[in-house]
């Protein structure tokens, strides 16, 4: 057993129905990239209403657990051979336990990993260290085979991301169906933007929705503003006499 007993689990998880959760993470490169930042944006996230946080590393994990709500712990590590990287290996899921996440986010899009792991090895790893494991897929049919190997939520976060161009709207049809035919929670994740797409989640059946870049993308949130820019600029654009 891990750190947390089987009702401390199941209180994190209603903690979060209902709740918007927001993913605390800045891309390698990113002047954001860095725990104290990230703690700040959590802390920020929490006095804005958020439920819980979704953290990348076990040092980011570690230092949010401390501001004493449920996180959604994961880990991204590139891996030669496999296009999986989202907790890839049992080793992370340990990790991530061991660092206080209530609940273990991995890959379960049925894609090989390049340790040849199962999502059942993982689903397993994550309920021995006293964790849950959230099962981010990408399909119907992923969620159908995360859930039989156990997954004890399942958010679409990968929806988009395994092929084809990534749309530009969250995949409300996807929550749908999984609200529909799954017994299990489902999350809301990837490309929420607007309140607008919380609402129409939550309509659909939520248990919680995750948004990441809209709120702690500031980057992308920059660029976004910046490309509204009239181009190219002058005078008579702004209504200046010339
Ligand atoms: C696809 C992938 O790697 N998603 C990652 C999962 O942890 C994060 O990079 C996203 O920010 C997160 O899912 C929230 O999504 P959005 O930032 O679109 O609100």
């Amino acid at each position: 057993m891990g750190l947390l007993g089987p009702s401390a689990r199941d209180d994190s998880l209603a903690a979060l129905r209902g709740h918007l959760v927001v993913s605390c993470q800045a891309p390698v490169g990113s002047p954001m990239r860095g725990t104290s930042h990230m703690v700040a944006m959590a802390e920020a996230a929490i006095m804005g209403g958020a439920a819980g946080i979704r953290a990348q590393g076990c040092d980011d994990v570690q230092a949010i657990v401390r501001l004493g709500r449920p996180v959604i712990g994961l880990i991204k590590r590139d891996e030669p051979g496999s296009p999986v990287y989202i907790t890839p290996r049992v080793d992370d899921v340990e990790a991530l336990a061991s660092s206080g996440a209530q609940i273990v986010a991995a890959d379960a899009t049925g894609r090989a990993r390049a340790s040849g792991e199962t999502t059942r090895q993982l689903v397993a790893a994550t309920h021995r260290a006293g964790a849950l494991f959230m099962a981010d897929v990408d399909h119907i049919d992923a969620a159908l085979a995360a859930v039989e190997a156990g997954a004890d939520l399942v958010g679409t976060t990968l929806s988009g991301y395994t092929g084809g161009p990534v749309p530009q709207e969250p995949d409300l049809g996807l929550v749908e169906e999984l609200c529909r035919r799954l017994k299990v929670p489902v999350i809301a994740e990837g490309r929420y933007r607007t309140p607008e797409h919380v609402r129409a989640a939550f309509q659909v059946g939520a248990w919680s929705v995750v948004v990441g870049g809209a709120i702690t993308d500031p980057l992308a949130l920059t660029r976004r503003l910046v490309e509204a820019r009239i181009q190219p600029f002058s005078a008579e654009s702004v209504g200046e006499e010339a």
